[in-house]
């Protein structure tokens, strides 16, 4: 079979550069083009409309505006899959992205980690089986110093998790921010404690707090080149699917009844 033909958005950013190293490593894979912002210098990189025309599938970890544009992009053009792993996405950019999906075969995730989307199907476990009554959900999450969103999209993951064991929309008991005097506690509500600094990859964890006791679930990503690994999985497990929203845990199997 011959190698499959990977494009790269955002080749100069933080995971655009890991994507490379990656890909190129892959004897599934061929790393068939590179592409930046229009107008970007860098060494062997080519405009958008070349890399797509040259691709079975683009991974693009850029900005929430970039990814809705290139999504626009592919569906116009056909024939090619994408996947994004950018986070930070607004109600329209998740609309254009749900409706290039109807033309191509899209994968989005707020984390292409193995272990983050595991733990996922822990917290959703975990959630249904303890009272709200007896038990508040947190979710705390630490990045990097030039990270741009918050909370992380992996938080946002984990907290539609814990939303989706207790039966209820996220949106409806999510508490993103606490300053000043906020009054006690609402019961049922689904906190986030965001910390940035330095240079964490990526750190989430769940706690379930009970009178007495506390349970948390945490991931901790060590290192960049595991979300590019499971990008590529994502990429391999794409190509050639009928047109759709799919997600890692689609990728995974972990979806499958
Ligand atoms: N889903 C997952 O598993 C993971 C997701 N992420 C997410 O991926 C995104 C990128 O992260 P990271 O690599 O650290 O960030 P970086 O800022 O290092 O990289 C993003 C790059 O995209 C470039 N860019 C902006 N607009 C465009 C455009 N229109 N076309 C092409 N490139 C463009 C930026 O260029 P410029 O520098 O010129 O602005 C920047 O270099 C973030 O949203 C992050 O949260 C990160 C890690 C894992
Ligand atoms: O910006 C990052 O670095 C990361 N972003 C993703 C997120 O928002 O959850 C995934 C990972 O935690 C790293």
């Amino acid at each position: 079979m011959p190698p499959l033909r990977i494009a790269i958005a955002g080749a100069l950013g933080r995971m655009g550069l890991q994507m490379a190293v990656a890909v190129e490593a892959d004897p599934r894979l061929a790393l068939a083009a590179r592409f930046h912002r229009p107008g970007a210098a860098g060494e062997g990189l080519v405009s958008r409309d070349e890399a797509l025309a040259s691709a079975d599938v683009v991974i693009d970890f850029t900005t929430p505006a970039a990814s809705a544009e290139l999504a626009e992009a592919c569906a116009v053009r056909g024939g090619l899959a994408l996947v994004i792993g950018s986070t930070g996405f607004d109600d329209r950019e998740l609309a254009a992205i749900a409706a290039a999906a109807k033309t191509i075969a899209i994968v989005r995730s707020g984390s292409y980690s193995l272990g983050l989307n595991m733990l996922t199907g822990l917290v959703e476990q975990a959630s249904r089986a303890l009272d709200p009554g007896d038990c508040d959900i947190e979710i705390l999450e630490a990045h990097h110093r030039h990270k741009v969103d918050a909370p992380s999209g992996t938080a946002l993951m984990l907290g539609e998790a814990a939303a989706k064991g207790r039966g209820v929309e996220l949106e409806a008991v999510a508490r993103r921010v606490r300053d000043g005097i906020t009054g006690a506690r609402s019961q049922g509500e689904i906190g986030f404690a965001v910390v940035r600094g330095g240079s964490i990859v990526g750190e989430h964890s769940v706690s379930f707090l009970a009178d007495g006791e506390v349970l948390t679930l945490a991931h901790s990503a060590q290192d960049r080149s595991m979300f590019a690994r499971g990008a590529i999985a994502a990429a391999l497990w794409v190509a050639g699917r009928p047109p759709g929203e799919y997600d890692m845990r689609d990728v995974l199997g972990f979806n499958a009844s």
